[in-house]
């Protein structure tokens, strides 16, 4: 079920964090993919593929694609209130996609059982109804705050610890009654 608290259907979600890879406004060559909350329990997200995103000369690397997949589909994590991480992301890739396109992804949830949240994923070319490049199902599991306490190296865990807007956002997240 949609949270109940859960960001309205066209709100755009902002980073959880910000020097993440996907999400992330403080990270230079990151993807700085925006997503937007969308009915029930889906989410659409654009990324425009940057030079750095290269793989085969003026095509975006699979890892970097895969990436913007897996982003999308932990957006859907806002839309439960839940913090989980991917434990399974299985990709396929379509169509190669140049630098300059915008590719216009599309998540939704399609199952929950306990702490298994199974999820699918498109990305498209160029539009909301452009030719499919890009595809992912994938399982995320549930986690406590305490996962990334315990795992994240010190100094980034303590410079979380003391930004306030971080400490929020997770706190929002733990609350899920
Ligand atoms: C002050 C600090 C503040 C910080 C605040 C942060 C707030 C941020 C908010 C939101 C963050 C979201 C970030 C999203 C970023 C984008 C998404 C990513 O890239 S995440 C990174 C990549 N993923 C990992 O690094 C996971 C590494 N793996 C693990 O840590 C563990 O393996 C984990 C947690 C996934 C599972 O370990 P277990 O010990 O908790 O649980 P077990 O018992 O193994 O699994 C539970 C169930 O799931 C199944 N399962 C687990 N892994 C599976 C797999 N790979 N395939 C199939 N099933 C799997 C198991 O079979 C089990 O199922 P049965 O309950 O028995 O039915």
């Amino acid at each position: 079920m949609r949270h109940a608290d859960a960001p309205a259907p066209g709100e755009l979600l902002g980073a959880h964090y910000g020097q993440c890879f996907g999400c992330g406004g403080e990270q230079p060559h990151g993807l700085h993919l925006a997503a937007r909350a969308g009915e029930g329990l889906s989410i659409t997200a654009e990324f425009t593929v940057r030079p750095e995103h290269q793989g085969a000369p003026g095509l975006a690397h699979g890892g970097v694609l895969a990436t913007a997949l897996d982003e999308t589909l932990g957006s859907l994590n806002w839309l439960l209130r839940t913090i989980a991480v991917t434990g399974r992301l299985e990709t396929d890739f379509v169509r190669p996609v140049p630098v300059g396109t915008t590719l216009h992804l599309a998540a939704e949830v399609t199952a929950v059982a306990g702490r298994k949240i199974y999820s699918t994923a498109t990305g498209r070319i160029g539009a909301p109804d452009g030719p499919v490049a890009v595809r992912a199902d994938a399982l995320f599991i549930e986690v406590k705050v305490d996962h990334f306490i315990d795992h994240g190296r010190e100094e980034e865990i303590q410079a979380a610890m003391n930004d306030p807007d971080q400490i929020r956002r997770a706190r929002a997240f733990e609350v899920n009654p």
